[in-house]
């Protein structure tokens, strides 16, 4: 949804950006590299230690930067394979920083091993939602499907609650029982995406063997 409908709008504010980036000699690889380490360094080194406040504004500050590359790839119009395999294998490896980081928190200081799960279950099942899109695009099936709750939200959800969470530590009471509902909600919502993205490749599957056996010359 956030894809569909705030995209136009951060494309017209990061193009100019953009714009000043290609100017100064900055390719989109680099965009995507400095991007990816920056959200890996907040993640990493603030949520474990419960800082959510400082950790989600470091991690804000880079995450944009996952529109910033794409949108300079196409205004030099060099957007590429490569450069389409490299956003989204680090989008993996940002998103397994920001719910490792968080996990860690509820192992250690954050003392509970059900909201440990949780975590670890909003980062698998978000890879695994991840991967169903692109496992069913490699096996050449449309998967027209986007499902409850994509990357953005996953991101906007947790990160919204994780850095009004960090209120607690500048003496805001019961404000860090946001990110616990926030949790919930990303599992259950990524949970229902699952299953909706394995409903429609499993459709999509169903119909294009269907059409080749009947090219073949060979229903049912
Ligand atoms: C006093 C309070 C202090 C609070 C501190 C700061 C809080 C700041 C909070 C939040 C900011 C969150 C910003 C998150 C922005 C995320 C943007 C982003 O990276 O989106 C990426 C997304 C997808 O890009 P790609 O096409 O490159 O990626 C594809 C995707 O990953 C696919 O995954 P799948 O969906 O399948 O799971 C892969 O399949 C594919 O491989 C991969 O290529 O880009 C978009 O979707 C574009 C839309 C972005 C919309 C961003 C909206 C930000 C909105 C609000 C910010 C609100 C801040 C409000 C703070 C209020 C605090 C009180
Ligand atoms: N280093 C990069 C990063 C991205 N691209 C291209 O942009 C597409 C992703 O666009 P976003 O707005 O979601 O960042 C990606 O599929 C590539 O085509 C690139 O070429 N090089
Ligand atoms: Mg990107
Ligand atoms: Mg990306």
């Amino acid at each position: 949804m956030l894809n569909k409908y705030a995209r136009a709008f951060f494309t017209r504010v990061l193009t100019p950006f953009a714009a000043l980036l290609l100017r100064l000699g900055v390719s989109p690889d680099a965009v995507t590299l400095v991007g990816t380490g920056g959200v890996l360094a907040g993640a990493l080194a603030f949520y474990p230690r419960g800082e959510f406040f400082w950790g989600t504004v470091v991690i804000t500050l880079f995450v944009f930067s996952d529109l910033v590359d794409g949108n300079m790839a196409r205004q030099l119009g060099r957007s590429s394979r490569w450069g389409a395999f490299l956003d989204s294998t680090l989008d993996r490896v940002a998103d397994a920083a920001i719910f490792g980081g968080l996990a860690l928190w509820y192992a250690g200081g954050g003392h509970s091993l059900v909201l440990c799960a949780v975590t670890i279950f909003c980062l698998a099942s978000g890879q695994i939602v991840s991967y169903t899109k692109a496992r069913g695009e490699a096996i050449g099936l449309p998967v027209n499907v986007n499902g409850l709750v994509e990357r953005a939200e996953r991101l906007v959800i947790s990160l919204v609650a994780c850095g009004v969470s960090g209120l607690h530590k500048f003496g805001v009471p019961g404000i860090q029982v946001l990110l616990p509902i926030a949790l919930w909600i990303v599992a259950a919502g990524s949970l229902v995406t699952m299953v909706q993205r394995v409903v429609t490749v499993r459709r999509e599957a169903a119909e294009a063997d269907a059409a080749a056996r009947e090219g073949e010359g060979n229903p049912a």
